[in-house]
């Protein structure tokens, strides 16, 4: 990376060295976007990039048996890699309380909510990070996110996690793991695996991870970047989005983008490399981006469904049975999600690490 002129190293210190995130950035009242949050022309989302005339399907779930159900979620994975589910049963005041505990953390004063900061919190399981990698990137996302590593060991530190979000953190999440658990079933159904035994299990959700994602009111949301373009590494995300709204999935390959628009009470489910990867490209992790808010701040609240760090995943068995030819090979998740980091969320580049 070229070096950064001398604006955009102090507000790299304000922002990172210093622990103030991008919400610190905007409390201390910037009224112009810095130098270093402006994307290039090329990559920003333009108005005529948008396409209105197509749309993310919405299923009802509420009969998770019935076929046209599963019809609905395994053809939607396989098109769009996006949808939304409605009665899913989660309850609305867990999805509105998961979104209200965002705010409290991120209104808290600086110097509470940067005891969380990556490298500084008091238990690994939490980490308050900016952007993606910002030491080393040359436009910055206009982002802080609050990150908890959740499987049931991670969950033994809990008593370390920020008490003004932790129970409704906690509650959200054991609320969706059903949900999860559906899903997957109904994905992996439709792709000939009748039951998910144990070492399915290790390799599809071992390891959550959920964020609180904030982004803060931006003074001009044309030229920055809430999200870049990217795909999920995990097997599914489910994602609770507030009604904001701001998320665009990839609807082509010409670079157009459909709005995910806020349905009150949805999850929206995305399919994440990993699956991809195990249904053989029968499923899609589709490229997804965010666009931050001129007046609003925006939350959103993934759980990315991922394998355990050492489990070994590739195109199944049952996908392969009929001899079709794996287009990945067996990879570690950790040396994946290692992968997928350097490369800094660049769409959906990280999965020539495991193309054959
Ligand atoms: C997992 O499934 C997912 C996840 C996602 C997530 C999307 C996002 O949320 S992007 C924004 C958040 N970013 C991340 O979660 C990056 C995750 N990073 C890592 O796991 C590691 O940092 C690493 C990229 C693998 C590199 O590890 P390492 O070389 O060991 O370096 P570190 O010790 O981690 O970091 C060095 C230093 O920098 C601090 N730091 C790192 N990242 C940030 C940050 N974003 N903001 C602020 N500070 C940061 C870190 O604390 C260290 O500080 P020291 O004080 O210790 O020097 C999407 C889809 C999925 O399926
Ligand atoms: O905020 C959103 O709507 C999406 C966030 C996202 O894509 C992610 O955290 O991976
Ligand atoms: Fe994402």
């Amino acid at each position: 990376m070229p070096p950064r002129d001398p604006n955009s190293e102090k507000i790299i210190d304000f922002v990172v060295n210093k622990r103030n995130g991008i919400k610190g950035l905007v409390d201390a009242g910037i009224e112009t976007v810095p130098e270093l949050y402006i994307l290039p022309v090329q990559e920003r989302l333009e108005p005529n990039k948008i396409l209105t005339t197509d749309y993310i399907p919405v299923i009802d779930v509420s009969n998770w048996d019935d076929p046209k159900v599963i019809e609905s979620i395994c053809q939607a994975a396989g098109k769009w890699g996006f949808f939304q589910i409605i009665n899913h049963g989660v309850p609305l005041e867990v999805l509105d309380a998961v979104k209200e505990a965002a705010h409290r953390f991120f209104g808290l004063p600086n110097e509470e909510r940067s005891k969380y900061w990556a490298g500084n919190s008091p238990t690994e399981t939490v980490a308050l990070k900016t952007s993606v990698v910002p030491q080393a990137e040359s436009v910055l996302e206009w982002k802080d996110n609050l990150s908890f590593r959740c499987s049931p060991r991670d969950l033994e530190s809990y008593p370390l996690w920020p008490p003004v979000c932790r129970d409704e953190v906690v509650k959200y999440l054991q609320s969706a793991n059903p949900v999860i658990r559906k899903l997957l079933e109904v994905l992996l159904k439709g792709l000939k695996v009748e039951e998910i035994n144990e070492a399915r299990e290790y390799a599809l959700t071992a390891s959550p991870i959920l964020n609180l994602n904030y982004y803060p009111h931006c003074p001009n949301p044309d030229l920055t970047v809430g999200v870049g373009p990217h795909s999920d590494i995990s097997a599914i995300t489910i994602l609770l989005q507030d009604d904001i709204g701001g998320l665009y999935v990839r609807a082509t390959d010409d670079d157009s983008w459909i709005h995910v628009p806020p349905v009150n009470g949805a999850l929206v489910i995305n399919i994440g490399d990993i699956l991809q990867i195990m249904s053989n490209d029968r499923y899609r992790s589709i490229e997804h981006r965010v666009v931050a808010n001129g007046s609003k701040d925006r939350v959103s609240v993934p759980i990315f469904a991922n394998p355990g760090a050492d489990a070994i995943f590739g195109p199944l068995p049952e996908v392969l049975e009929s001899g079709e030819q794996p287009l990945y090979k067996e990879v570690v998740f950790s040396d994946y999600f290692k992968y997928f980091f350097s490369k800094r969320l660049e769409g959906k580049k990280a999965m020539e690490f495991a193309r054959i």
